[in-house]
C-alpha cells in the first residue's frame, strides 16, 4: 500500500510529506474540513409541531404498471393485498403513525400529532415511509402474484401534508375515499358494459359521459341485475389501518415456589395493525375508536 512517497512495507519513511488529505483542515477546528461549509446550503424542512404528518405515496405510471403486469379489470384483489401488505409494513416499521387509508395505488400514512419521530424533518419521514413501502411491494410480490412475474422494479412518489385540526385530517381522509368511491363506481360500470355488455371501451365511455352517480346505480341495477352497494366493501371503501389492543392468553410452564411445575395462563394486551373496510367520512367509526386521534386541544 502507498502513502504518500513511502512505501510501508519498505520500513520508516526516509523523508516526511504532508499527505495531501491533511492541508483539508483548518487549522482552528482539526475536526472540520473546509468543505463543511456545504451543510448549511440544506433548507429546514421541519414540520410544524402540533399538526398531523400525513405522508402519501402513490404508484409512478401504475396504468402502464397494471397493464404489464396483467391486472385484472376494474380491481384486481392480488394488487390490493399486496398494497396493504406493503402498508402494513411500513406501520410497523415506523412508530407514531396512528392511521394509514388507502386505494388504487396510493396510500397515506397520518404520523401522530406529538410525533418527534426523525426530528419531524419531513424529507425524512417521507423518503423512510416511500422506500419501506417500495421494498415490501417488492418483497411481499410472489406471495401475492405467484406465477406472474415482476417484469420492472416499481416505484412510488411521496409527498407531505401538515393538517392542524382533527376535523381537517378526517376531512382529509374523507377527500381520499370519495375519490376511492367515484372512481369504483365509474369503473364498476364502464368494465361491466365493457365485459357483460360487448360494448367497446368507446361506446362504453361514450355511455358514461355526463352520467351521475344515480345513473350509474341506474345502469348497473336495471340492465346488469348489480346492486352496487353489494359489490365488495375493499373496492367501495379502500382499506384502513388503525392499532389495536387486544388481549391475548398463552399458557406457560412456570415454576411456582414450593409447588411442582405447573402450566399457567398468562395474559398480556398486544398491539396489532387491525384492517377496516368500512365508511371513514360519518361519524360512527371515530366514535368506536376514539383513541385514534388526539384531542384537539391536548
Ligand atoms: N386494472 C387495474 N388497474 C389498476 C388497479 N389499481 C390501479 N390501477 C391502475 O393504476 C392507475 C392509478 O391511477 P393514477 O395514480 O391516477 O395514475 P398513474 O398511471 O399511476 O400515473 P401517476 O400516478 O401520475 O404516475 C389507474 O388509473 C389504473 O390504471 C387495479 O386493481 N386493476
Ligand atoms: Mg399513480
Ligand atoms: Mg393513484
Amino acid at each position: 500500500m502507498v502513502i504518500g512517497n513511502t512505501c510501508r512495507f519498505l520500513g520508516r519513511p526516509r523523508f516526511s510529506v504532508v499527505h495531501p488529505l491533511a492541508r483539508l483542515f483548518t487549522s482552528s477546528n482539526m475536526a472540520k474540513s473546509k468543505f463543511e461549509y456545504v451543510r448549511n446550503f440544506e433548507t429546514d424542512d421541519t414540520c410544524l409541531r402540533n399538526c398531523y404528518i400525513v405522508v402519501r405515496l402513490d404508484g409512478r405510471n401504475f396504468h402502464r404498471f397494471a397493464g404489464q403486469h396483467k391486472f385484472t379489470k376494474p380491481n384486481d384483489n392480488r394488487a390490493l393485498g399486496l398494497m396493504s401488505r406493503s402498508a402494513r409494513s411500513v406501520m410497523e416499521e415506523l412508530e407514531d403513525i396512528v392511521i394509514a387509508y388507502g386505494q388504487s395505488d396510493e396510500f397515506s400514512f397520518v404520523f401522530k400529532r406529538s410525533s418527534t419521530w426523525f426530528k419531524r424533518r419531513a424529507s425524512k419521514l417521507m423518503t423512510h415511509v416511500a422506500s419501506q413501502f417500495s421494498s415490501s411491494y417488492v418483497f411481499y410480490w410472489k406471495e401475492f402474484f405467484e406465477d406472474q412475474p415482476l417484469l420492472y422494479p416499481p416505484s412510488f412518489d411521496g409527498r407531505v401534508v401538515l393538517y392542524p385540526t382533527n376535523r381537517n385530517l378526517k376531512d382529509y381522509l374523507s377527500w381520499r375515499q370519495a375519490d376511492c368511491h367515484v372512481n369504483n363506481l365509474y369503473n364498476t360500470v364502464f368494465w361491466t358494459l365493457v365485459q357483460k355488455g360487448g360494448l367497446t371501451t368507446a361506446q362504453a365511455e361514450d355511455r358514461l359521459k355526463g352520467t351521475l352517480a344515480a345513473d350509474k346505480n341506474e345502469i348497473l341495477f336495471s340492465e346488469f341485475d348489480i346492486n352496487y352497494n353489494n359489490e365488495s366493501a375493499i373496492h367501495r371503501k379502500g382499506t384502513t389501518f388503525i392499532w389495536e389492543k387486544r388481549e391475548e392468553t398463552v399458557i406457560k410452564r412456570m415454576k411456582v415456589p414450593g409447588e411442582e411445575e405447573k402450566d399457567v395462563p398468562v395474559t398480556s394486551s398486544r398491539r396489532r395493525v387491525q384492517s377496516y373496510h368500512c365508511d371513514i367520512i360519518g361519524d360512527q367509526f371515530w366514535e368506536e375508536h376514539p383513541r385514534v386521534l388526539e384531542d384537539d386541544d391536548s
